[in-house]
């Protein structure tokens, strides 16, 4: 079982090494012909202007919807999550949509303005251990569709959702040795292998 980590720009090597230490492949992607070759995608954080701008260079955007329409696992975090959302607002107003493959509305730097950065633990609904999270200019989840689970929230705001085959947190779990969310990841790639023979 082999998982992406989209190399376009941010966390990469983070999240590589979170997914090596839950005992996955971990395999930085830079064209989209790799993406062929796996079973599930992490999009890292970064910015996510700049993500969705490579993205669409280098042809990156239909061949992840078509990565996604087979069922196959994606984990957007912090800039990935954005880059995920079918609904983008900025303290501007609203933003054009990246990939808008889960039905949710994301505030970017929504934790911004009162702290920059935070770090603390979560209970994530579905995970046993607690997570420890790294928020940075994060961006939080203002309203889901009703296909979409809330796994977890910080102070009324959620923070962590799931749409199926899709994941999404607002933090960086991979800025800390607990891999417990890559490992939540990777038992839901295993899972859709299975289904999928
Ligand atoms: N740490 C992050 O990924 C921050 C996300 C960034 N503030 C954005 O809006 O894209």
């Amino acid at each position: 079982m082999n998982i992406g980590v989209l190399a376009l720009q941010g966390a990469v090597a983070e999240h590589m090494r979170s997914l090596e230490e839950a005992g996955v492949k971990a395999v930085a992607v830079k064209r989209p012909e790799q993406l062929d070759e796996l079973q599930g995608l992490v999009i890292p954080g970064g910015e996510s202007t700049t993500i969705g701008k490579l993205m669409r260079k280098y042809g990156f955007i239909d061949a992840i919807r078509a990565f996604s329409a087979q069922g196959k696992p994606i984990f957007g975090t912090c800039a990935g999550l954005i880059v995920l959302a079918n609904h983008i607002e900025s303290q501007q107003g609203p933003e054009e949509p990246h990939l808008g493959l889960m039905d949710m509305t994301v505030l970017r730097n929504a934790f911004g303005r009162q702290r920059e950065s935070f770090e603390t633990d979560l209970n994530v609904h579905g995970i046993d251990e607690p997570v420890r999270a790294v928020f940075i200019r994060a961006p939080l989840i203002k309203a889901v569709g009703a296909d979409v689970d809330v796994l977890c929230e910080v102070n009324g705001e959620i923070v962590t959702a799931r749409q199926g085959h899709l994941l999404a947190c607002s933090f960086h779990p991979e800025l800390t040795d607990d891999a417990n969310l890559h490992r939540y990841f990777a038992e839901m790639v295993k899972q859709h292998l299975n289904v999928a023979g």
